[in-house]
């Protein structure tokens, strides 16, 4: 079979097919592309085409449509036993067929609305572990000629090249998932959040991550609340040297005044009225981990001061002791206010935010990284259906044009209250336009209030009105409890019992 220069040259074609199936080649359209347009050129077909079997609806769609009428013709397709292709991939067997008009399995209605003449058809099934996946096929000889035998085992060659890269692609793409499913539930195990991107924006902030997990200093993480600084100040403690020592998350607004350095720092017994015992801080529970420091913001001056003497000579002491211990963490800080407006106030220690502001890691809002939205709708829609028990349905069209539109205030967590309040109200797992309820998500009375008693229905009203407040000045506690016109410790204790997190 191989002897004249044109089969010289076909097998050097597909040595070069070969080689780029072996290689980390992730493009697959365009590598079956490559397989068909040889297959073409080299069997002398006027146009090709590369037909995938959807085995769930049993049809056959166009992955790759070559010649003067290709991209007319990919709108098409094709069912199980119809047409050429059809047969091909019912029978799963080649065919030759070099007068197509007396053919009655040739299926004339694609030929006539693209305004095509075809003439004759050559056809051969790609296999994966003998079962047809699709159909590679090639239309009218050129120069008036017939398809022949020669040109079928040559192009049952190209169709056996095509399968084996898309088996290579779907292994590939199937571990792909496996792996980022074990991460997930590796990182959740471990008390971490699985992270979601796909936007330039993250990408890029990810680098900086990467670069600066290795170093051991500290960083300041800035963004709006909700678009995932904890996130971040979790992927930098995994991607550094500490990664297998503990993640210490302190959120310094949560704290009453008079708490904050003895949960920093630590007591020893009797250091004040209600130190009955010892106490380890958080920095020493941190050691040869990363202590994350959450609304650094939010910090009193007197604190601010004992934070600086930590971060400048790297000792503190416990409340009550004169014993100044070494810090043996890793340093992360982040806030959603900002910070430069905080110093101009007097609210906040220039040399402070001078010594945090050092490497500073700018998390851009939702709004500005609009590739992430499908990402992450799709993460969160799998997760609350999970959750749930429900079918995860998808997301209409209209819906993720919606997602798209919308400003997201509250960022990503915004999303995924949205994403996860649509599961609960969709009959059918799929989530519709209507079913999102954008910019609505605090108070719905007759879906929260119905059959409650008053103490139920009180508590629900505060919890609602409280996150609205908090949601309208970006969860900052101080200001929200100022509005409220209570304190700030009084509205941490009612976020904790009304279970409001964020
Ligand atoms: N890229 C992401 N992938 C997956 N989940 C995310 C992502 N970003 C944020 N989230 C989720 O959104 C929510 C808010 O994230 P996170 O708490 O990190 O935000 P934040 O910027 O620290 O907010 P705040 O300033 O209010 O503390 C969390 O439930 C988090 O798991």
């Amino acid at each position: 079979m191989f002897n004249s220069a044109e089969d010289t040259k076909k097998i050097e074609t597909l040595i070069e097919l070969n080689s780029l199936i072996n290689s980390d080649y992730t493009d697959l359209n365009a590598l079956l592309t490559r397989i068909t347009e040889s297959a073409m050129i080299l069997t002398g077909g006027e146009a090709s085409s590369l037909l995938l079997l959807n085995t769930f609806e049993q049809k056959l769609y166009f992955e790759v449509a070559l010649g003067s009428k290709g991209d007319a013709v990919q709108k098409f397709s094709l069912k199980i036993g119809e047409g050429i292709a059809g047969w091909v991939a019912k029978h799963n067997k080649s065919l030759i067929v070099n007068d197509v008009e007396k053919d009655s399995r040739f299926f004339s209605d694609i030929s006539k609305s693209i305004g095509y003449k075809t003439s004759s058809i050559l056809a051969a099934p790609m296999r994966i572990k003998d079962a047809c996946i699709g159909v590679i096929e090639l239309i009218n000889k050129k120069n008036a000629r017939h398809f022949t035998e020669n040109d079928l085992q040559w192009l049952e060659i190209f169709a056996n090249q095509a399968a084996l890269a898309i088996s290579n692609a779907r292994v590939y793409q199937k571990t792909q998932n496996e792996i980022a499913a074990l991460q997930d539930s590796i990182q959740s195990h471990a008390g971490f959040h699985p992270l979601k991107f796909a936007s330039q924006e993250f990408e890029s902030v990810m680098s900086i991550v990467k670069r600066v997990g290795v170093t051991n200093s500290s960083v300041l993480i800035l963004g709006e609340s909700g678009v995932g600084k904890e996130l971040i100040a979790e992927q930098i403690h995994l991607a550094s040297k500490h990664a297998n020592g503990p993640f210490i998350r302190v959120n310094c607004a949560a704290l009453p005044e008079g708490m904050i350095e003895s949960e920093l720092f630590g007591h020893i017994k009797g250091s004040f009225t209600d130190a009955i015992n010892d106490r380890v801080g958080k920095f020493e529970t941190a050691s040869n981990g990363t202590i994350f420091l959450d609304e650094i913001g939010e910090l009193s001056l007197a604190v601010q001061a004992k934070l600086l003497r930590v971060l400048e000579e790297g000792i503190y002491e416990p409340l009550g002791s004169n014993e100044q211990k070494k810090v043996q963490a890793r340093i992360l800080f982040a806030t959603n206010r900002d910070l430069a407006k905080l110093v101009e106030e007097k609210h906040f220690r220039q040399d402070l935010y001078y010594r945090l502001n050092v490497i500073p890691i700018n998390v851009p809002p939702l709004r500005k990284r609009l590739a992430d939205i499908p990402v992450l709708t799709d993460f969160f829609l799998q997760n609350a259906c999970r959750e749930m028990n429900k079918p995860d349905g998808g997301i209409e069209a209209t819906a993720m044009e919606a997602l798209l539109d919308f400003p997201w205030p509250g960022n990503v967590r915004e999303l995924k209250n949205v994403i996860e309040r649509a599961v609960v109200l969709s009959p059918d797992g799929v989530i519709r336009r209507e079913g999102l309820q954008l910019g609505n998500q605090h108070l719905d009375k007759g879906l929260y209030f119905k059959g409650k008693r008053l103490k139920e229905s009180v508590n629900v009203f505060k919890k609602h009105f409280i996150i609205s407040c908090l949601e309208e000045n970006s969860w900052n506690q101080t200001i929200t409890a100022r509005q409220l016109g209570i304190q700030r410790t009084y509205l941490s204790r009612l976020m904790r019992e009304l279970e409001i997190n964020h």
